[in-house]
């Protein structure tokens, strides 16, 4: 196996050997409303269980005596070369718990070698995270909160700041109850200016907005087959399947559960990226192996930022890659290319899932409420 680049601080490295002590940092360093805006869902948390759920029920099928001395999680992406398939992913309100924000999460993937995706609620900033990481694979992803000519100049700003690609979040058209911010009184989110324009959204504004745009168009938030097609009809580039982490709607299927229908829509005429739930090298490796193109990482970026800045997270994506590169070796391939559906099995999850599943050595109460 080629050894995997370091580019973490040795202290760091010796510091989280494994990623459940990336997030045993966090929680000592973040407060309880931090902490529960980050692991949180919506009302039952269902959808969120079930994002871990999903990934928890699949079973790899491995091959072996096949060489693997070459084994590497690379991939193209954007006309780039990325160390691991991974976007990370857009996260509001970073600064709450992240002081340099988006820029820290910039600067991590272009130090590492992934892609950022910044969203329109994220501090500092467009322009500011283009300064902190002007050579990053940088995307960036909207909220509508004002009116087509509003979306046109944030638009035009981010191209003009080099984002390689646009993406509109298109499952929030209801913000929804996050019972853990709202017992606390953490509700700020809940009343944004301009937030009335996200419910009226439809297919004439991807219409218009392609139309604009010099850049790919991502839809974030697509969640059946007949979105996807339509998305491709709409000639949106690249169909985000995503349920927010199980932030918005509850009830709804894990993201994985849905990947293969919207592989199936799609057929290879989009780039398809999933998110949810995905934690560890081996869920990476499991969504490639069910046709999706690229992943994207929510709060395990924010664990990587809230354990220690931009070097914590540099350190999250090196853990994410050695596991990645071992998940591979042993399942008999060298690259991310070989693997496709025949590596997967459906079984049954052996834990009770939920947020923090993907790490049963930690012994931190999920559920307990502050
Ligand atoms: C704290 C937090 C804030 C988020 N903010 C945004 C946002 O501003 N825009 C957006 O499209 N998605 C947002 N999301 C959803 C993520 O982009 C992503 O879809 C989700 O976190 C993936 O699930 P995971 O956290 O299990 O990896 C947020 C998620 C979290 C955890």
């Amino acid at each position: 196996m080629t050894t995997p680049k370091q580019t973490s601080h040795p202290a760091t490295q010796h510091a989280f050997l494994t990623l459940h002590e990336i997030i045993q940092k966090a929680r000592q360093k973040l407060n309880h409303d931090h902490w529960d805006y980050i692991v949180g869902g919506t009302e039952t948390e269902t959808t969120l269980r079930r994002n871990r759920a999903a990934l928890d029920a699949l079973a790899f099928r491995p091959r072996v005596l096949r060489d693997v001395s070459h084994v590497s999680g690379e991939t193209t992406f954007l006309g780039r070369k990325l160390r691991l398939p991974i976007i990370l992913a857009p996260v509001g309100s970073l600064e709450l718990f992240a002081p340099e924000a988006g820029a820290a999460a910039a600067r991590a993937a272009g130090e590492f070698g992934v892609s950022h995706m910044l969203s329109s609620v994220c501090e500092p900033g467009i322009e500011a995270v283009q300064r902190a990481a002007p050579d990053a694979l940088r995307l960036f992803q909207l909220y509508v909160h004002g009116d087509p000519a509003w979306v046109d100049e944030i638009a035009a700003r981010a191209e003009a700041a080099g984002n390689a690609a646009f993406c509109l979040t298109v499952d929030t058209a209801h913000y929804s109850r996050r019972e853990r911010d709202l017992a606390k009184r953490n509700i700020r989110r809940h009343t944004v200016p301009g937030r009335e324009h996200q419910p009226r959204l439809t297919w004439k504004d991807v219409d218009r907005l392609k139309s604009k745009l010099k850049v790919p168009l991502i839809l974030k938030g697509i969640g059946t087959a007949e979105d996807a097609a339509l998305a491709v009809e709409h000639g949106v580039d690249m169909v985000y399947v995503s349920n927010h982490g199980g932030r918005q709607l509850d009830h709804g299927l894990g993201s994985m559960d849905v990947l293969p229908e919207v592989v199936k829509a799609v057929n290879k005429r989009a780039t398809v990226i999933v998110d949810g739930g995905i934690n560890r090298g081996s869920d990476i490796v499991k969504a490639i192996a069910a046709g999706a193109d690229m992943v994207g990482i929510g709060r395990m970026q924010c664990f990587g930022l809230a354990a220690d800045g931009s070097a914590g997270l540099v350190r999250t994506l090196e853990l994410l890659e050695a596991e990645v590169n071992i998940c591979l070796g042993l399942l008999g391939v060298n690259s991310l290319k070989e693997l496709d559906g025949s590596y997967l099995r459906a079984t049954t999850a052996l834990e009770p899932s939920g947020a923090l599943s993907a790490f049963p050595l930690l012994s931190i109460d999920e559920k307990s409420f502050y």
